[in-house]
């Protein structure tokens, strides 16, 4: 049994971290701090949590915090890395949901983030929490950045493709649309119900925070630099992620060998799900599981590869993700707490 601690209990990443941990057989719970809701039971502002907690929320406070095994942070960035040095001093183990750690190049990070980093140490020995591409570093890592969610989505689509040198590398577009809880729960303006409800937007669309990320993991993964184009959507629908791929193929022989090399690639995968040849993965088929599933299509004689990829952001996209992550470090069964189908319908 290992004792977890939340900060940032009351947004959404927190309360869904909340939810699987609920029935993760080797997980307590010992402390999730809000400083707003300080002292509200958690099931009084979470009642699908009812019989599962019985903690209140509380400060986040670094003494309890160093008592646990391992801290998750849900809070925005700038958070973690000014909490982490004690912790990491203190010997606790981190899954940071947050972006602080996820960039190796902080000038880089500084711009996209409006801040600049204050612990580059433990930013160098971060590693980059998607289990597909890093399982072995994450078993050992003491502090793990988890994925933001559309970078988890397009990289997966991706990777197989990369990693075998069949595409341009210079010429990849990723068109993802995100469900609003992909904003948090603060409210903002834009993702409230009168301002998105029947209504779809692209935004971003001339730079997101998320593409020096995607870059940073495509580039590892072909082992060069590589050209994104990104552009984020903004969804009328609570949870979901679907990012459209496009890439083109060196020699379009090998259109015939793309389904069984993704097969092949995710088959000892347990949350990537390759689907046959031309289907189309939908949303709803991940809400609420820590499942990416993808297919492949091509279009006439064209030499554009599409892949189309689908999760849930807060599960494998943020919470379930960092669950998998913690079931890595902790030498745990990797699907442990996490093999709920989606909910359907
Ligand atoms: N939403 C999503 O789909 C995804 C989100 N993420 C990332 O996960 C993180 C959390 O996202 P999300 O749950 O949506 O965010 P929310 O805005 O919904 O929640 C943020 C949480 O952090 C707490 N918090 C805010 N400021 C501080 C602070 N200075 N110190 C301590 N706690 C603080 C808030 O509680 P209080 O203010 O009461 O303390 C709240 O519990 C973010 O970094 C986000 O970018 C990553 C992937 C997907
Ligand atoms: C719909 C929506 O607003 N989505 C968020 C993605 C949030 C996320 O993935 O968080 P990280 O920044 O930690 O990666 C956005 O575009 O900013």
């Amino acid at each position: 049994m290992i004792k977890v601690g939340i900060v940032g209990g009351t947004g959404y990443t927190g309360v869904e971290l909340l939810r699987i941990l609920a029935v993760h057989p080797e997980v307590q719970v010992s402390c999730i701090t809000s400083r707003s809701e300080a002292g509200m039971p958690v099931a009084d502002m979470y009642p699908n949590l009812r019989g599962h907690y019985d903690l209140a929320f509380s400060e986040p406070d670094a003494s309890v915090l160093k008592a646990c095994d391992l801290v998750f942070f849900a809070t925005p960035h700038g958070v973690a890395m000014r909490m982490v040095p004690e912790l990491m001093a203190a010997g606790v183990r981190v899954v940071d949901l947050s972006a602080d750690f996820r960039l190796k190049d902080l000038d880089v990070w500084a711009d996209w983030y409006g801040m600049q980093h204050e612990t580059p140490e433990w930013n160098e020995r971060a590693v980059y929490g998607l289990p597909e591409v890093a399982r072995e570093v994450i078993k050992e890592a003491q502090l793990v950045a988890n994925p933001g969610c559309y970078p988890t989505a397009v990289q997966l689509g991706f990777l197989p493709l990369l990693e075998n040198g069949l595409v341009d590398p210079g010429r990849l577009i990723a068109d993802a649309k995100s469900g609003a809880s992909g904003a948090g729960r603060q409210g903002k303006i834009g993702v409230l119900h009168g301002e998105i409800g029947e209504s779809f937007k692209a935004y971003g669309a001339s730079g997101h925070r998320h593409l020096p990320e995607i870059r940073q993991g495509l580039t590892d993964a072909a082992s060069g630099r590589v050209g994104v184009t990104f552009v984020p959507h903004l969804l009328p629908m609570i949870r979901g992620i679907e990012a459209t791929l496009y890439a083109e193929i060196k020699n379009t022989a090998d259109f015939e060998r793309l389904q069984e090399l993704f097969e092949s690639r995710y088959r000892d995968e347990p949350f990537v799900d390759v689907m046959p040849y031309g289907s189309h993965p939908e949303t709803r088929s991940v809400r609420g599981a820590n499942q990416c599933r993808m297919a492949l299509h091509r279009q006439e004689d064209s030499n554009i590869v599409i892949v189309s990829s689908v999760i849930d952001n807060l599960v494998k996209g943020a919470a379930g993700q960092a669950v998998q992550n913690m079931n890595i470090m902790f030498g745990m069964k990797e699907t442990q707490g996490l093999e709920a189908p989606a909910l359907l319908p």
